[in-house]
């Protein structure tokens, strides 16, 4: 018989967390079939906001888009489409042990109703004030429960699990990038919008995260990407203790880490990493560093982030062609900078416009995702568990672990043109800032040298 989540049960899930797209709750209720799982939900913009996921179909030339897979195409449902892109398209490309597309139970209105009403007040205000619970959609996504280990003869056991947003991993090195953003070859998207952020308020400061660090492949690289996050979490780092959050931003950014965070925290890793006062937050960084290292499922999110490959300044091009619009770029470039760079961008077929588009919305979906990564402390050495395990030698203990991929939502179409003008307006503030600087430096020393005669 199928389940329809009806007014009735809305008081068995409990705020988890969200994300600009999505609301997510844990389930708190005794239902066999929800227990280790959480239920997404899609949210639709408060009058007013930008605007987010709300078409209901995809369309006509997203279909032309995604032709190749024919289910993404059959249906008329985009949250459908959205969960069959995670299933045909991203879990094949990270590897279907990391990914889980999940299922779509069918939800009446008075659920989701009485949901957004019992969550409101622990949602951070600045969602609240973007955008509420979509009561249009007719069902939610129930996925598995990716803060905890799935029940079974280890209940006793803690489990403290990790939520990683790594964002873009490389530098791109595409020719069609204009002179004028030539920066982009040098320092990461990451820390261009940092300076973007902070000059909007977005962030409070500076996150000290590299993500060329976290994709680097070396051990120590990688522990130090860890560490910058703990310092500074933002809405790239967060951690679970048997499903609830003990650190980083709820449904949010979170400030700078300061004395009272950490020892909050060190205190809360008591249960689960042996070790001292002043030790365990140490081991437990390790811990994760060791995990993204040994595991090297970062470096398959890399091949399928670096599917951009010609750079938004390139992918944008492709677009127009697609969409059969006269395309803007070129159009403010002038024809003569057109002709000599991008006229070849242009001259292609339609199918290579569209390959070059869809890998650019493939690869924006894994320059967004985040990672979580669970632990749990291993007793009885080595013997009988089906998954990966990791010796933690600060601490003396032997870990289970298991990582998965979530938000890999398919990105629509129409945002090719906002990633251009984010992107422009990064690199010019960027540009700007850097600017500043320097002349703010030569106004130094010349006073320095006039003081000096
Ligand atoms: O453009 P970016 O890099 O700022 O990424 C957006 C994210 O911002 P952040 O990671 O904080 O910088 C943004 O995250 P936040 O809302 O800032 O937590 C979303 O993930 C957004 O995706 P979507 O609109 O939900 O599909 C993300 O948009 P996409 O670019 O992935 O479409
Ligand atoms: N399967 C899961 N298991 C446990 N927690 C989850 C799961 N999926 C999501 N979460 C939690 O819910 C939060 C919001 O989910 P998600 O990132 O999917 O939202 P989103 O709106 O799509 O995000 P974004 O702003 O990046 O687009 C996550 O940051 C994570 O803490
Ligand atoms: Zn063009």
């Amino acid at each position: 018989m199928e389940v329809i989540l009806e007014k009735k049960d809305a008081g068995d899930w409990i705020y988890r967390g969200e994300g600009a797209a999505n609301l997510v709750l844990g389930y708190n209720g005794s239902t066999p079939a929800f227990i280790g799982k959480v239920m997404r939900l899609q949210k639709a913009p408060v009058n007013g906001s930008k605007s987010m996921n709300s078409p209901t179909a995809l369309t006509v030339h997203e279909r032309l888009l995604w032709k190749d897979t024919e289910d993404i195409v059959a249906t008329s449902n985009k949250e459908l489409a959205c969960q069959l892109f995670v299933k045909h398209i991203m879990s094949p490309l990270l590897g279907s042990t990391y990914v889980d597309s999940g299922m779509r139970v069918p939800a009446s209105k008075e659920f989701l109703e009485s949901v957004e009403k019992n969550i409101i007040s622990q949602r951070p205000a600045s969602r609240v004030d973007a955008a509420k619970v979509d009561t249009q959609c007719d069902s939610v996504l129930l996925m598995s429960d990716h803060s905890l280990f799935p029940r079974g003869t280890h209940e006793v056991e803690p489990c403290i699990s990790v939520e990683i947003k790594p964002k873009c991993g490389f530098l791109p090195s595409s020719k069609f990038i204009d002179e004028g953003n030539a920066i982009k070859r040098s320092i990461t998207r990451f820390q261009m919008h940092q300076a973007l952020k902070l000059h909007q308020g977005e962030v409070s400061e500076y996150s000290e995260y590299n993500p060329l660090d976290m994709f680097s492949g070396s051990k120590d690289r990688i522990h130090n990407a860890i560490r910058d996050l703990f310092s500074t979490p933002q809405n790239n780092f967060r951690v679970f203790l048997n499903g609830s959050q003990i650190f980083g931003g709820l449904g949010g950014g979170a400030d700078s880490t300061n004395f009272v965070t950490r020892g909050k925290f060190e205190d809360a890793l008591k249960c689960v990493i042996q070790g001292g006062d002043g030790l365990r937050t140490m081991s437990f960084l390790q811990l994760v560093a060791e995990t993204v290292h040994n595991s090297g499922v970062l470096d398959q999110l890399l091949e399928v982030q670096k599917l951009d490959n010609l750079d938004i300044d390139g992918a944008i091009h492709a677009y127009y062609d697609i969409v059969s619009e006269p395309c803007m770029v070129c159009r403010a470039f002038g024809k003569e900078k057109m002709s000599q760079r991008y006229l070849s961008l242009h001259s292609i077929s339609l199918d290579e416009s569209l390959k070059i588009v869809k890998d650019f919305l493939i690869a924006a979906t894994a320059k967004d995702c985040s990672l979580m990564i669970s632990f749990r402390p291993r007793k009885d050495g080595n013997t009988g568990s089906p998954y990966n395990n990791l010796y933690l030698e600060p601490s003396n203990q032997f870990f289970d672990y298991k990582v998965n991929f979530i938000d890999l939502d398919l990105k629509q179409l129409k945002k090719m043109e906002e990633y251009y003008e984010l992107d422009k307006k990064i690199v010019t503030y960027y540009n700007r800032m850097v600017e500043t600087e320097e002349r703010q430096k030569k106004n130094t020393s010349t006073m320095a040298l006039k003081t000096a005669n």
